[in-house]
């Protein structure tokens, strides 16, 4: 039976005109009888009917580009006989496609956040969907921060073929954290040593996305969408992500997949953890805050270039769905595509933390700073279509830098304006991007704050010696100073230490007069205890339930205005 062909649906407005046809790979199930899924369920018996589920994408314009909804198509059969040959040759069909879907996911959900509607987003646009699809999930309502983490590292994890978040970027960060450290430790390989290769890990990551942000799953699918993302796990979708660790005197901080950030986005989640109670509009009231408090910071950048002859930040392309650029990374980061034997993108020497060794190939910069950026992706997300750095590559191995000068108040909200459109952030004197494979970023001596190292590790509310602190991840027990003052709050989520960032002058008030001398890093939403950091990316460290922005989504990162795109442009449609 040959069920590749074109199906004409049953639809007798549409009986004339529409022929549907359906690549297997985008099935989703198949049942019998007339049955309905979204919103509810509902099922009318018939003995000539079958119902067949498939990805169907929404039509293309602004707003619902890179959207997928449930398609239906209803078929009639002459007898019944006939129907459930078609349903069983269909189911076959499904069945063969196993090997490359996930059969048996494990699912946390965070009910607080974003506008605290992960339970419900997962009950009625989630759940319904993979039980058609025949997937079973555990599920796990977390009650705590880094219980998901948690759960990855430690408990038994046979059987299931990805982990799936319900939650924004904090939640898919917990995820990333456990799946790496468990491959790792699997593995046998120190996470806090910067210039080992860590070990790829071969279990999926899902993002439902369900957060303030979700900056995460806007950059890898192209909507923040719960049906489009559960559709892309459903079927199997694969996308590699490139990871940077983030280091503190030879011990791993946290890894990041979007924003480690310095000054303006520091500052901005620092004061967005006192107005958590806003959801996701407090990053918009903090970030003007942040922005009339007009800061700027003294800061030493070295970094690694990538090599130019690959690609540029400058390049005007964007990382699409089968990127080439990434491919043809994959070839040099996994060169017998085999993953164990992976031999290093590049030498691995040259990521010391200590500045004097091997400083050959490292570019030193110093000056005072807006912000300070590093993104190993687009990071666009809801607020910022294009984000961060329009042509930066999901799978590439590299990351963008991007250093924007002290400037003048209109000029840097001329540079964060450009963010909500498809103008260039980087065509400004004093804004400069590099793509680069590691960063160290330091402050210049007489800058930082007396008592910025002690808080990292000894403070006033606990820690120990910085040389021997380890990742958080390691001694659960010693938390960072701001996640305990917010564990306090019963909000154990970044690192808001008020106290500290008043004594900072980091926030407003008739008590803040001094002008702080550092800011702090913002790590995919975390505040990093310390302010001397290495970053390094690992290219293609994690892989997601996703397949990168389809091509006709987001054509390009449209420079032109409105002119040259010709209006086909999603922005200017
Ligand atoms: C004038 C308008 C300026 C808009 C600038 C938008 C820049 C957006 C860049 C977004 C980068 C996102 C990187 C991802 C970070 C997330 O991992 C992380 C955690 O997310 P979660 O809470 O969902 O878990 N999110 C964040 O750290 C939030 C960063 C968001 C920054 C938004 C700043 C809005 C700034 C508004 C400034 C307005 C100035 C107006 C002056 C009159
Ligand atoms: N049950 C819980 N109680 C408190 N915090 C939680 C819980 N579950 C997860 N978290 C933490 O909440 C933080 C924010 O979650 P996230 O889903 O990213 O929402 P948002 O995008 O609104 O910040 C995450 O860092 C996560 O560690
Ligand atoms: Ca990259």
């Amino acid at each position: 039976m040959q069920i590749q062909g074109s199906w004409t649906q049953l639809d007798k407005q549409n009986r004339d005109k529409k022929t549907v046809s359906v690549p297997v790979s985008e099935l989703i199930g198949v049942e019998e009888g007339r049955v309905e899924i979204l919103p509810q369920k509902k099922v009318e018996e018939s003995e000539q009917h079958f119902t067949v589920f498939s990805v169907k994408r929404g039509p293309r314009g602004a707003g619902s580009a890179g959207l997928w909804a449930v398609g239906r198509t209803l078929f009639s059969c002459s007898s019944r006989d006939l129907r459930d040959h078609w349903v069983t040759q269909l189911r076959a069909a499904l069945r063969d496609r196993s090997a490359s879907r996930p059969q048996r996911l494990l699912v946390f959900i965070n009910p607080f956040g974003g506008k605290k509607r992960g339970v419900q987003i997962y009950r009625t646009l989630v759940s319904p969907l993979l039980e058609l699809a025949g997937i079973s999930a555990h599920v796990v309502v977390t009650e705590r921060a880094n219980q998901a983490r948690d759960h990855i590292l430690k408990k038994e994890l046979t059987g299931f073929d990805g982990v799936v978040c319900v939650g924004g970027d904090g939640m898919f960060s917990e995820l990333l954290h456990g799946v790496i450290g468990r491959t790792q430790q699997e593995a046998g390989l120190s996470e806090h040593d910067p210039t080992e290769t860590l070990q790829p890990c071969n279990l999926h990551i899902g993002i439902i996305p369900a957060g303030s942000t979700n900056c995460v799953c806007f950059a890898t699918v192209g909507v923040s969408d719960p049906v489009t993302s559960t559709l892309h796990i459903i079927i199997g979708d694969s996308q590699p992500l490139d990871v940077c660790s983030v280091h503190h005197l030879n011990t791993l901080v946290r890894y990041s997949v979007s924003l480690v950030g310095y000054g303006f986005y520091g500052d901005v989640l620092a004061e967005s953890e006192r107005h958590r109670w806003m959801g996701p509009l407090r990053y918009d009231y903090s970030g003007c805050m942040v922005y009339l408090s007009n800061r700027s910071y003294s800061g030493v950048i070295q970094f690694l270039p990538a090599d130019p002859k690959f690609s540029s930040p400058r390049d005007n392309t964007r990382c699409l769905s089968g990127c080439r650029v990434c491919s043809e990374s994959t070839e040099r980061l996994f060169p017998q595509s085999d993953a164990s034997s992976n031999a290093s993108f590049y030498s691995t020497s040259q990521y010391s933390q200590d500045s004097s060794q091997s400083d050959g190939d490292w570019v030193s910069v110093e000056g005072r700073f807006r912000c300070v950026s590093l993104t190993c992706m687009s990071s666009s997300c809801p607020r910022s279509p294009l984000g961060l750095s329009p042509a930066a590559h999901l799978a590439d191995g590299t990351g963008d830098l991007i250093l924007v000068r002290d400037t003048s108040a209109m000029g840097f909200l001329k540079y964060l304006h450009r963010h909500t459109n498809t103008q260039d952030q980087f065509d400004l004197p004093f804004v400069e991007v590099h793509r680069v494979r590691a960063v160290r970023f330091s402050v210049p001596p007489g800058e930082e704050e007396s008592d910025e190292e002690e808080d990292g590790g000894k403070g006033t509310e606990g820690g120990g010696d910085r040389a021997e602190q380890e990742c958080e991840r390691d001694r659960p027990e010693r938390k960072s100073i701001s996640q305990q003052h917010l564990a306090e709050r019963g909000v154990e989520r970044g690192m808001g230490d008020d106290r500290k960032k008043k004594e900072r002058g980091l926030f407003f008030g008739p008590c803040c007069s001094r002008a702080p001398s550092v800011s702090v890093w913002n790590c995919d939403g975390e505040i990093l205890p310390h302010t001397e950091i290495l970053c390094r990316v690992h290219g293609q460290l994690v892989r997601l339930f996703a397949r990168g922005i389809e091509d006709g989504a987001r054509t390009r990162s449209c420079r032109g205005g409105g002119r040259k795109c010709k209006g086909r442009c999603v922005l200017h449609t």
